[in-house]
């Protein structure tokens, strides 16, 4: 499966609106890829909290609509990373926004939709603004060989939550796609959690990561894609824009888990 993980480095300067086109040219310079992955709220920044009510947008709008098109036109299924969802209407804690990732088709069809569950902040940003997910997603792939490939969705801080993981590999899951805004402060734990929850599980681990400094937050980069043994099969090693392609063996899990089957040895 080719898989391109574009880790975006962006600042304060640079506009919404300047930003999705920007970033609709580099998912179109992907074209041939199986899977294109772009990072967490990088249009209405991941740190910039105060931007986020203005540039919430309703499920169907202008920026899906864009990552749609996106997709349709590079011809790859796209991981658009997420945006700042507003929501029909308040949920129990009272916001009407949320942290929402949206998976698209080749053909621009909206294949998921992920609402983070665990929301950063300790009182500020997510929990004090977006409403927390409820939902596991995992859903089906297509692997580029006419197959599939049954891939979990998540956000940024859910790295830190393991039972996010193992419920999503006792959905099926042999790949997980993760979306951050991940500061450069605590990069190495980026780093360290990916790999676990790669090796805990077995599975592959896609990681696409954010780069450059906005909100006065720089961000860690350091975006990696992770086998289910745990080799890293390909990382950005800094924090600044950058594309990782790479061809990755899914076959490769099946031996893996096969030759050290620790899975079946889980008490439950
Ligand atoms: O857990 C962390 O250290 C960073 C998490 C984060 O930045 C986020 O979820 O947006």
């Amino acid at each position: 499966m080719r898989i391109a993980v574009v880790q975006l480095a962006y600042g304060d300067e640079e506009s919404f609106d300047a930003r999705v086109d920007r970033v609709a040219g580099l998912v179109a310079e992907q074209s041939g890829h199986d899977l294109v992955v772009l990072p967490e709220l990088w249009a209405p920044t991941g740190f910039g909290y105060r931007r986020w009510a203005d540039e919430a947008q309703p499920h169907d709008g202008p920026w899906a609509a864009a990552m749609a098109d996106a997709a349709r036109s590079a011809g790859v299924t796209l991981h658009a990373g997420s945006f700042v969802e507003r929501l029909p209407e308040p949920g129990p804690d009272g916001n009407d926004l949320a942290n929402t990732s949206l998976v698209l088709g080749a053909d621009g069809a909206l294949l998921a939709t992920y609402r983070k569950v665990h929301r950063f902040g300790f009182g500020s940003g997510e929990p004090k603004l977006m409403e927390a997910g409820t939902d596991v997603v995992v859903l089906d792939l297509p692997d580029g060989a006419g197959g599939t490939v049954r891939t979990g969705i998540s956000a940024c801080y859910d790295l830190r939550f393991p039972e996010l993981y193992r419920r999503q590999l006792e959905d099926g899951a042999r790949m997980f796609v993760v979306v951050s805004a991940w500061p450069l402060a605590r990069v190495g734990h980026w780093s360290l959690l990916g790999r676990a929850r790669a090796v805990e599980n077995q599975c592959v681990l896609v990681g696409a990561n954010t780069g450059g400094t906005h909100a006065r937050t720089p961000m860690g980069g350091h975006s990696q894609v992770v086998a289910a043994s745990g080799q890293v099969l390909a990382e950005a090693p800094h924090p600044d824009g950058a594309v990782l392609s790479l061809d990755v063996d899914l076959a490769a899990t099946d031996v893996y888990r096969a030759d050290f089957p620790v899975l079946a040895d889980r008490r439950l």
